[in-house]
């Protein structure tokens, strides 16, 4: 199998990972190229945050193969692989110490990966950081406390910190939890900006809800316990009857302005 497609970012062969008596992820195919924005929806317990954890390299299969970067999981220094996937998750932010400036989260993400910690930050890094937390809407906020930001602020400058490294795999579990709507609405606009730019790391997005997927979303991988539904295309994949499946109970599903809707038939 090795050689079949040496160029995707993320390569996975019939990944399973199991717990127990538990598949947690049951034969998973799946390849995310560089140019593509994934999402993978599924609902409660589906094993979203466990493909993740695959794709970020910290977790290894318990059978199949995953590739990262064309490297095979198992056969590789991970901490080499680490420091090329950014990765922004609600857990993650919880782990952040609330009276860290809000700059140097971001700053530090560099330090922390490649094992920098002990040099100073330079002025072109706090410039980074600075555009970044701008580039999700936070820039005012660069020498405020982590802990005194909101959930929704949190967030944001966790996709600022997990973009700080200039990765080529950007990871973001539900980046838009908690968030109220024009929350959401603003950090969609600026994921979907984020897609259109072709310097832009290939991405792959985890949600439970299709409404939370910018525009732009290229593909799109379903899952239900542990299994893939459908993988594919966006506009292949997004079907009432593959959507229908996915949660378990009749859907209808629309497409509207580069966006996606879905409510109970
Ligand atoms: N160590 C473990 N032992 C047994 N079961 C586990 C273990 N870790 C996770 N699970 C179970 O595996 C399933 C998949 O978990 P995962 O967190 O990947 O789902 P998810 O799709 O991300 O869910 P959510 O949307 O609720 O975050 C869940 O049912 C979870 O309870």
């Amino acid at each position: 199998m090795a050689g079949i497609d040496d160029d995707a970012v993320l390569r996975l062969d019939g990944v399973s990972v199991r717990r127990g008596d538990k598949l947690l992820l049951d034969s998973i195919d799946w390849t995310v190229e560089e140019d593509e924005r994934w999402a993978v929806l599924g609902a409660n317990g589906a094993g979203k945050t466990t493909l993740l954890q695959i794709a970020a390299a910290s977790l290894h299969p318990t059978s199949g193969q995953a590739h990262v970067f064309g490297e095979r999981l198992g056969s590789v220094d991970v901490f080499e692989l680490r420091p090329r996937i950014g990765f922004a998750s609600a857990a993650l932010a919880d782990r952040i110490p609330g009276g860290e400036r809000v700059v140097d989260v971001v700053v530090s993400a560099g330090y922390a990966v490649i094992g920098r910690w002990r040099e100073a930050y330079g002025e072109l890094d706090i410039a980074r950081a600075t555009g970044l937390l701008h580039r999700f809407g936070v820039g005012d906020f660069g020498e405020r406390r982590y802990g005194t930001l909101s959930q929704g602020e949190k967030a944001r400058v966790q996709i600022a910190r997990a973009l700080m490294t200039d990765p080529e795999l950007l990871l973001l579990d539900e980046p838009a939890a908690g968030m109220d709507l024009g929350g959401r609405e603003d950090l969609l606009r600026r994921l979907t900006a984020l897609a259109a730019d072709a310097d832009a790391p290939a991405s792959v997005l985890v949600t439970h809800h299709v409404e939370e997927l910018p525009a732009g979303i290229t593909n799109v991988l379903l899952l239900r316990d542990g299994r893939v539904v459908a993988a594919g295309a966006a506009r292949d994949v997004l079907t009432a009857e593959a959507l229908s499946e996915t949660f378990g109970l009749a859907l209808e599903v629309e497409r509207r302005g580069g966006r996606w809707y879905a409510r109970a038939r």
